[in-house]
């Protein structure tokens, strides 16, 4: 064991080294089976006549606000935004249910057009098999107007869809209004757009107008999910990608692309639960990025992941993270399956 990895124990605020942490999976096939019980347990809701329900996908390029705009209709916090392109990196379900239906979202990473690692390629698989699966379809653009990745993105749409609307995000930086028309119009020619929607994810503008938009995609059916539920990822699952928001916002643009969160223990009891967490790097120049001066920047992380982590939980929580390097692991198709990217 060398003595290379920094790891900060945040009740202690002690700064250890050690090497090797466990090979922690985010996701396990039984916390999908967790969740499934869970689902079967609940109580059926009594359902109207005419009730929708049905998966719908948000796309478009980087950046564009897709995190922003799916948090803001679900009220909840389902999966991490920030300043840097790529942050959502996994498919995160988000439940919105109403008097008369119920939308299941289907967040999908940011668009690459930049095809020269494994991840990349299978993000943009991902995107693909998303989109030929769901019922209504989102495409998000800034309402400033196309640019060439926006195309890209349009490309990947399936050929002759009719389910796609266009949510023309960020409106509260539009200087006026009269540019949305003209925009609306040459949108148009690019794509056959079942509707157009002018949004603000940000400031929550017209956000309902949407929904309204996609309702009318949503076949009839009774609710897949219990209303109470708002994501069908496991707390463990959660927990990571707190850890990884924190290491985004705390680290700005000093932290490279490749950093992913695994869980290396999991231990809960009635009132306190027990994390070990690793932040995994791409070179052993990042390292020093993630951990700061004298531990400080880790310790951060931690301090503000553990907050989020036990009111999560509702419960006392010892929350460890570590930093260890993975060299290439975005290239490794075996790093990537364990870390969760099918
Ligand atoms: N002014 C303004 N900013 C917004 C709005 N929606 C999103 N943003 C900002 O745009 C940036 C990117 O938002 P995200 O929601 O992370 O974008 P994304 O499309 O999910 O990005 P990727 O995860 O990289 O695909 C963040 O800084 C948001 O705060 C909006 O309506 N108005």
């Amino acid at each position: 064991m060398t003595k290379e990895e920094l790891q900060t124990e945040v009740e202690t605020e002690e700064v250890l080294t050690a090497e090797d942490g466990a090979e922690g999976v985010v996701l396990r096939e039984d916390d999908a089976f967790e969740a499934m019980l869970k689902n079967a347990m609940s109580t059926a809701p009594s359902v109207p006549e005419g009730f929708r329900c049905g998966y719908v996908a948000v796309v478009g390029r980087p950046n564009v606000g897709k995190s922003t705009l799916i948090n803001r209709l679900i009220g909840e916090k389902v999966s991490i935004t920030s300043k840097k392109p790529q942050t959502t990196r996994d498919r995160v379900l988000g439940v919105v249910t109403e008097e008369d239906a119920q939308y299941v979202f289907v967040d999908t990473p940011g668009f690459q057009t930049k095809v020269g690692s494994q991840l990349i390629r299978r993000m943009n698989r991902q995107v693909r098999s998303t989109l030929n699966e769901v019922d209504a379809i989102v495409l998000v653009i800034e309402s400033g107007g196309w640019r060439p990745a926006d195309l890209e993105v349009v490309n990947l749409l399936p050929k002759d869809a009719k389910n796609v609307i266009l949510a023309l995000n960020k409106t509260d930086l539009l200087k006026g209004r009269d540019k949305l028309l003209p925009l609306m119009a040459e949108s148009m020619q690019k794509f056959p757009f079942a509707a157009i929607v002018p949004v603000s994810a940000e400031k929550g503008r017209q956000c309902d107008e949407l929904l309204k938009e996609i309702k009318a995609f949503l076949p009839e059916s009774v609710p897949f999910f219990d209303p109470d539920t708002y994501t069908d990822r496991s707390p463990r699952f959660l927990a990571a990608e707190t850890i990884r928001e924190k290491a985004f916002r705390l680290l700005g643009d000093e932290l490279p692309y490749g950093c992913a969160v695994t869980i290396d223990r999991w231990k809960e009891e009635d009132e306190a639960a027990e994390i070990i967490a690793t932040l995994i790097v791409e070179r052993e120049s990042h390292k020093p990025i993630v951990i700061g001066e004298g531990g400080a920047k880790l310790r951060e992380i931690s301090r503000l992941a553990r907050t989020d982590i036990a009111a999560m939980l509702g419960k006392r929580l010892h929350l460890e993270v570590w930093v260890r390097v993975r060299r290439g692991w975005s290239d490794d198709a075996r790093a990537l399956k364990s870390l969760g990217y099918d």
